[in-house]
């Protein structure tokens, strides 16, 4: 299945009319810039284009009120002054007689987009608008924005395919009150959104976009908010925050289609985010959530102002979608001080909502209260100071290519084996098939081990020169296997191999020491051996079969670890007796492919071959199917995670969740 996009130039049709500081960087080349980067790309013509549609009135009713849409209605046939009157009962917003006709469109196109999803005919897609949406509400239009498209996507597919629950991940810069302001009393709809807020001192100002504001009633813990109270966040910052607040939530929550409000003024270079992650980093924000929910992810366009970024990061994440290798996200510092207090802020605040943030340590009574006061005439000297404050140009480098290598998944397998699903049968050498290359081999034979492990070499070899992105091998002895392997590639200087091992099984001591191989061991045993800053051992007390465990220490340590050491190959080895439950294999299998450009190598003993078709269908690219609403980790485990957290944590500082008592 492909990826859906949906863009019409008709949504180009509307601009600011009059004078308005406020409303004028929101112009129609956003949506040029962003449609010509993919096309310039060769992205556009990959994915499956999906006509717009006029949203119904109906469809609108879902979440404005008729009276705000009759007046909405109303603006086609308005002068300009009655225009520029009619504005001004809103904030941060500007009409024209064609935006209610493209405010139509906009919200059509999400709900073509979730059709489309919902029926099966794409795996997920992007639909490329214009107003965004995040910010309008019930019965206003605010910050660009008339109708709220995602709002609507969401109770549309409630409405319409019996949808139970709903994640809507709102990396746009600004906080999308009216998003918020529709589902904050709903438990199916969990909201997160991330944004500038400085104290309450950036736009809109408001004391309900906080960390402590969780969602009401029955809707509490429905909501999180991740206030940015500095600019200049990093990739280190966005990334901490999905390994430790989103991706555990999202997994316990376990929704059944993820919506993306997909602002990308929080990349470098926007005039209003400030910030200086780089476009890079929404290739892999997409694809941490692109194991959700089957896979069905719609991303919708909110803002995003400076129109080399934005065309950038739209083909980031339109790129990911349609499954291309990941871009290397390189010099991951580390979050900064007040990302860490955010990230700690919004723990605690949900620590009694989520079992997955149960064991986040309480705010230190040293917090300095993140609320301030709004005196009145401050915000204005504020806002002046900061118009004039950021006027100087931001530079970065332009994303590198993502290369899909002609060969996606090879596997070596003892003769008696069935291929994998979606892989055919290798004709001679040359003829790579698209799909997969077999290197048939027998390993029941008593070759002797060299020969055998040589089809794995080479699977290596043809990895490194990208003809392969990634390979599966089922052998005899995986310890033996996995300790060829890496002696193998360890040999090569600039090597850097991640070595995750499922399950028990000693790892060889000279492995742990070298520098070149980071092992992380997720089993059941009580390993003596002491951790070293390459050696991370994760035991869980219910052995690997308690999915949530597994998978908390996967987005709490695994990632954090994978990301800031970047390795060049992921060498991923289930070692016999890891009863570890296949659905969260296949999750680690999915999220694995994040690090070296999805140069992943997995080893399988031989009598585990019931693993190779669902684990060749993630490595081919296909989502890991969901796990089910996780449960309450065993204590001890989360103890055990947060302890691995806190000791390696200065060699590390991806794992940090929490600023540093000392000054
Ligand atoms: N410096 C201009 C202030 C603009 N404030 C409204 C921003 C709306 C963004 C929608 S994504
Ligand atoms: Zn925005």
């Amino acid at each position: 299945m492909g990826t859906a996009l949906i863009y019409d130039e008709e949504m180009t049709k509307y601009k600011l009319l009059w004078v308005d500081p406020a409303c004028k960087i929101e112009v129609p080349e956003r949506l040029t810039a962003s449609h010509e980067a993919l096309v310039r790309n060769g992205l556009a013509d990959r994915c499956v284009s999906l006509p717009v549609r006029e949203a119904v009135d109906a469809e609108i009713l879902l979440v404005h009120s008729e009276e705000y849409l009759e007046a909405v209605k109303q603006t086609p046939h308005m002068t300009l002054e009655d225009l520029k009157e009619f504005t001004l009962q809103y904030g941060d917003v500007y009409f024209h007689p064609n935006i209610y006709h493209c405010a139509k469109l906009a919200v059509g196109s999400a709900l073509q987009l979730v059709d489309g999803v919902m029926m099966g005919k794409v795996k997920n897609g992007m639909a490329l608008v214009r107003p965004p949406g995040h910010h309008s509400m019930r019965s206003a239009a605010n910050g660009f924005c008339v109708f709220n498209n995602v709002a609507i996507a969401a109770r549309y597919a409630k409405q319409k395919y019996g949808v139970k629950r709903i994640l809507i991940v709102d990396w746009d810069i600004h906080h999308g009150q009216g998003v918020q302001y529709c589902f904050e009393d709903d438990p199916s709809v969990l909201y997160f959104s991330w944004h500038r807020y400085e104290h309450q001192k950036f736009w809109p100002h408001l004391r309900d976009s906080d960390y402590d504001i969780v969602g009401k009633g029955d809707g509490a813990g429905f909501n999180i908010n991740v206030p940015w109270n500095k600019v200049g966040m990093e990739n280190s910052d966005y990334l901490s925050v999905f390994c430790h607040i989103l991706l555990p939530v999202a997994y316990e929550f376990c929704p059944d289609l993820v919506l993306v409000c997909a602002g990308f003024d929080s990349a470098i270079g926007d005039p209003e985010g400030k910030m200086c992650a780089t476009p890079e980093i929404f290739a892999h924000l997409t694809h941490l959530l692109m194991n959700l929910a089957g896979g069905k992810l719609c991303a919708v366009l909110e803002g995003g102002y400076n129109l080399t970024s934005l065309g950038q990061s739209v083909c980031q994440t339109v790129q990911s979608l349609l499954g291309d290798p990941l871009p290397p996200l390189t010099d991951l510092s580390g979050p900064c001080r007040s990302a860490l207090e955010s990230l700690q802020s919004v723990r605690a605040a949900h620590r009694q909502h989520w079992s997955c943030l149960k064991h986040a340590v309480d705010l230190p009574t040293s917090e300095i209260s993140t609320k301030r006061v709004k005196l009145s005439g401050e915000e204005a000297k504020e806002q002046a100071e900061e118009e004039q404050s950021g006027t100087e140009e931001k530079i970065w480098a332009e994303p590198l290519k993502r290369v899909s290598p002609p060969v996606c998944s090879a596997v070596v397998l003892p003769d008696d084996v069935v291929c994998p699903d979606a892989c055919e049968r290798l004709g001679s050498a040359e003829e790579l098939n698209p799909h997969s290359l077999i290197l048939k081999k027998d390993f029941l034979k008593d070759d002797d081990p060299l020969t055998a492990f040589s089809r794995v070499f080479s699977l290596i070899e043809r990895m490194k020169k990208n003809e392969i992105r990634n390979g599966l091998a089922l052998v005899g002895d995986v310890t033996m296997a996995m300790t060829c392997v890496v002696q193998h590639v360890a040999a090569e200087d600039n090597s850097r191999i991640l070595l995750v091992c499922v399950g028990n099984g000693n790892i060889p001591s000279h492995i742990k020491e070298d520098g070149k191989t980071l092992v992380v061991q997720i089993s059941c045993e009580n390993t003596v051996e002491q951790e070293s800053k390459y050696y991370v051992p994760v035991c869980l007390k219910k052995s690997c079969t308690d999915s949530s465990g597994f998978l908390q220490s996967v987005f709490s340590v695994l990632l954090p670890l994978g990301y800031q050491y970047n390795p060049r190959l992921v060498l991923l080895v289930r070692t016999p007796g890891s009863e570890v439950c296949d659905g969260a294999w296949l999750q680690l299998t999915g999220l694995l492919q994040s690090f070296a450009q999805g140069h992943t190598l997995v080893l399988l003993q031989e009598d585990d071959k019931a693993c190779v078709d669902p684990t060749a269908a993630v490595l081919l690219g296909n989502p890991a199917p969901p796990l089910g609403q996780l449960q309450a980790s065993p204590t001890e485990d989360a103890e055990a995670v947060e302890r691995i957290r806190s000791r390696l944590k200065d060699d590390w500082k991806l794992l940090m969740t929490a600023a540093p008592e000392n000054g």
